[in-house]
């Protein structure tokens, strides 16, 4: 049966003691499998989620010495703002990812000036064509309104974002959740990576993932763990 028939959502709960834990074992688990991809095929594609959790997993991981020139690392989604912008996720990765050791990566961001959301994406969705897909590893975070990605419940083209079926790399989001129109990797792209973590951190956000794995209407982010067609890691810590 395919997995997105199942109604259990397959997922592998890794709890730490604290923070600094969690960060260090994430980071860990991402360079191995980073340095697994090059080994196999030269390259290693990394696509990361913004916020206010990554920032310490980022650092623990910009200074493991992989091959980072063999690295590209993009964005799971981003406000639409540019990267001068507090509220810039391509302004979180540069200021904590692409430093130390993987200052070296090559990064490609979501942003750039357009006519609109619809034509950034647009246009985005060409130029990330040209990278090595599928994805090595995506770090996903989660909303306390079980959203992922910019997978906003009031998302005004949510069945779009989440069909797995999608050929599109980059959409669009409207959402009066989500603050600024954002861009997104589809549901598809995400699903797709050799590795899938999901990052989240405090109680809320642990009460708030038990809550979207149990009975009830479906939020986005369990309907990522039921498409996955491998076990989504958890990484959470209070
Ligand atoms: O652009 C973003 O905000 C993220 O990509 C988004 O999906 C994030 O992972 C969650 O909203 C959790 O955000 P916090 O880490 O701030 O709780």
């Amino acid at each position: 049966m395919a997995r997105e028939q199942l109604s259990e959502p397959a997922y592998s709960w890794n709890g730490f003691a604290g923070r600094q834990d969690l960060a260090a074992a994430l980071a860990g688990n991402v360079a191995a499998r980073l340095t697994k991809a090059i080994d196999e095929r030269g390259t290693a594609l990394l696509a990361v989620s913004g916020g206010t959790t990554p920032a310490k997993f980022f650092a623990a991981l910009s200074a493991i010495p992989i091959a980072w020139n063999k690295v590209t690392v993009t964005l799971v989604d981003e406000r639409f703002v540019p990267a001068s912008s507090p509220r810039s996720n391509a302004g979180l990765v540069a200021a904590n990812l692409l430093q130390n050791a993987a200052a070296a990566a090559q990064f490609v961001p979501m942003y750039h000036e357009a006519a609109s959301i619809e034509t950034a994406a647009a246009s985005d969705d060409m130029a990330l064509k040209a990278l090595a897909w599928p994805l090595d590893v995506v770090v996903l975070g989660m909303g306390g309104d079980g959203h992922t990605a910019s997978f906003f419940p009031d998302a005004d083209n949510l069945s779009d974002l989440l069909d797995p079926a999608s050929r599109r790399i980059v959409l669009p989001v409207h959402a009066p959740s989500g603050g600024e129109p954002r861009l997104t990797l589809s549901m598809a792209r995400i699903i797709a990576a050799g590795f899938i973590a999901l990052h989240i951190e405090g109680e809320d956000k642990r009460t708030a993932f038990e809550n979207a794995m149990g009975p009830g209407a479906k939020k986005p982010i369990r309907k990522v763990l039921e498409a996955a067609p491998i076990p989504v890691e958890v990484f959470w810590a209070p």
